[in-house]
């Protein structure tokens, strides 16, 4: 299938590389040709990971980067897709723009899915003529290796999109679940309420964040600890869906003074190599404020 992903930032570039592995051809688009070229950069830095790791092999590496192509022409992008994935900042607005311009560029038939961590898919597939070829498909940073995909069904989805959704999810071998479309589905909800109260905490001084996210890894056999996770996701982005989630299900998802301040000091976390912790090459080497 042809499958066109619209925004090559941390999401975009691991939902091309999983569809180029999976055997689709993948046209990726950004706003800046220099965007494109870190972006597939990035994708061959990856899948270079992965034959290093012995998880493909060198030459499904090199199909699977025959496969993409990248633009910034959405037209080019979408004209020939069978499916569109969109991971363009989380804002409803921009969302909703590129919806409609899609819309008029893409085929009729193709199926047209936002990878939104909580915005209303409804909302969003409301902008379509045909509303019932959207749906969400919510992929997990780093999306080239987390297993889970959550199917996020809107309220016009109809049952053949479902069903192409469920198909592409097993093509690219991923594990799908399937949520109706309230606000967060079932990840972003509790895994923001998560990470609210472990940073409250930290703000009251119930503990270090290092020894919060310690509780969690070791205490509940998480991978990571709820404030990291936060580092590892993008504090703006995090910022983003607790503001959407409080103004949609209360004030029990306020986002806390010390992530706002993380935000206004443009510590984004790994990817500006500083947020609640300091990294480097992608580990974390300090605290962020400690020697
Ligand atoms: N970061 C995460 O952990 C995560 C996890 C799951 C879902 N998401 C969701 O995925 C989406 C993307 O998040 P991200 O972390 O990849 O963001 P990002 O900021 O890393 O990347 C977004 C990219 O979209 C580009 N862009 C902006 N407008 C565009 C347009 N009109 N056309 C094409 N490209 C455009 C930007 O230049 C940027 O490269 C958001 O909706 C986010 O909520 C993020």
């Amino acid at each position: 299938m042809n499958v066109a992903v619209i925004g090559t930032g941390s999401m975009g570039r691991g939902i091309a590389h999983v569809s180029a592995l999976g055997g689709h051809s993948v046209v990726v688009r950004d706003i800046e040709q220099e965007l494109v070229d870190q972006g597939l950069e990035q994708i061959e830095t990856n899948l270079e990971g992965g034959v290093e790791r012995e998880k493909i092999s060198t030459a499904e590496k090199e199909d699977a980067l025959d496969r993409i192509t990248g633009t910034t022409s959405l037209e080019e992008a979408v004209e020939d897709a069978d499916l569109v994935i969109e991971a363009v900042p989380e804002q409803l607005e921009l969302k909703k723009e590129l919806f409609e311009d899609v819309d008029e560029l893409a085929p009729d038939d193709a199926v047209v899915a936002t990878n939104t961590s909580s915005l209303s898919v409804t909302e969003i597939a409301s902008t379509l003529e045909d509303s019932s070829r959207c749906l969400g498909l919510h992929f997990f940073n780093p999306a080239h290796i987390m297993p889970l995909v959550e199917i996020v069904v809107a309220e016009q989805t109809s049952d053949e999109t479902k069903s192409f959704a469920d198909e592409y999810v097993e093509s690219i071998e991923k594990t799908p679940i399937t949520v109706q479309d309230f606000p967060g589905f079932a990840s972003s909800r509790l895994g923001a309420m998560f990470s609210l109260e472990a940073i409250r905490m930290a703000q009251e001084g119930v503990a270090s964040i290092e020894d919060i996210d310690e509780t969690m890894r070791l205490g509940y056999n998480l991978p990571m600890g709820p404030i990291e996770l936060v580092d590892h996701t993008g504090v703006d982005v995090n910022l983003e869906v607790m503001e959407y989630l409080r103004e949609e299900l209360g004030e029990r998802f306020k986002p806390p003074q010390l992530l706002k301040r993380k935000y206004r000091a443009g510590k984004l976390g790994k990817k500006t190599g500083e947020g609640f912790y300091v990294w480097e090459d992608g580990e974390i080497v300090g605290v962020s404020g400690e020697e």
